[in-house]
């Protein structure tokens, strides 16, 4: 394994920044495994752009579960973290750690990812003495959207930003092996990314974090309108993919596809015999 929770942690160090992706299927997780993305996060967003929903909220341990199998059997190379669903770390401690173990074990990925603050840090502590890796995730928590009214940028204020900066060291001080940090200011996301010693994994919060995550169909222009500010188009496969399907329609009416190419042969002997 070239990427690994150890190498990703200690690029921080070296100033090599990382880049990471979401990814939810085995045809894509290959694809990304070719590149030198050092991981994959199966996230929650899988209910927004794979399941449909307008919210993270409904998505659950299988979901995870099934599409984490996906992408693992898709990957030589790359690091998989897996999200933890809303619900299956907010009740006790030894639920969560429970949850953890079955996504790990029955993916065989090699981490996983829960939302929020010094208030998980009892669970968190509790899943790394569990062998598991954690990744924390503060700033715009989508599992939070009913508590924020909505998807907000979030540390904007002195006590919300005095209390990401308690949140991050306090996340360090759990054991998590890196922090994501969504749709925080970018001098906040500095000072924040500053105050750890792991790295910090930006998504709408500025160049300063140490590294950057985006939903793969935001980047790559395939989940329709959806384009908050934080999101740039890598390339538009979501045309390439329009116009593909244009011209199969056109060649499929006008008779041009399948040619002969594509088409299966049988012997004459064969054929004579059916007259
Ligand atoms: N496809 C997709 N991409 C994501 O980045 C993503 C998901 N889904 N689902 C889970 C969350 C939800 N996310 C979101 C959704 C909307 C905004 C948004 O509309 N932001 C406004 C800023 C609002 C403000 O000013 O406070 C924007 O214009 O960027 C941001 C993050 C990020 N995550
Ligand atoms: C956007 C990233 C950080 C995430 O949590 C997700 O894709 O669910
Ligand atoms: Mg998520």
């Amino acid at each position: 394994m070239k990427n690994t929770v150890v190498s990703f942690r200690n690029s921080k160090e070296k100033g090599k920044k990382l880049s990471v992706v979401t990814g939810y299927d085995y045809t894509t997780a290959r694809i990304i495994d070719e590149t030198e993305v050092e991981a994959i996060l199966v996230g929650d967003s899988l209910g927004m752009v794979c399941l449909g929903y307008d919210s993270t909220l409904s998505v659950t341990l299988e979901d995870i579960i099934h599409h984490g199998k996906a992408v693992m059997r898709g990957v030589d190379n790359t690091l998989v973290i897996l999200d933890m669903p809303f619900m299956s770390y907010h009740n006790t401690t030894p639920e969560a750690v429970a949850n953890a173990g079955r996504l790990i074990k029955e993916t065989g990925a090699h981490a996983v990812k829960l939302e929020g603050g010094v208030d998980m840090v009892e669970k968190i502590k509790a899943i790394v003495k569990a062998q598991i890796p954690v990744m924390g995730h503060l700033g715009l928590t989508p599992q939070s959207v009913n508590v924020f009214g909505g998807f907000k940028v979030q540390g904007k204020s002195e006590e919300e930003a005095k209390q990401m900066i308690k949140d991050a060291k306090a996340l360090e001080e759990a054991g998590v092996f890196a922090i994501v940090l969504e749709c925080v200011p970018e001098k906040l996301a500095k000072i924040v990314s500053e105050s750890v010693s792991v790295p910090t994994i930006g998504i709408g919060s500025g160049n300063v974090c140490d590294g950057q995550v985006l939903v793969i169909q935001d980047m790559l222009n395939m989940y329709g309108d959806f384009k908050p500010k934080f999101v740039k188009t890598f390339a538009d496969v979501g045309k390439v993919m329009r116009e593909g399907l244009e011209a199969y329609v056109r060649e499929v009416r006008d008779g041009t596809f399948p040619a002969k190419e594509h088409t299966f042969g049988i012997k004459d002997e064969v054929l004579e015999k059916l007259y």
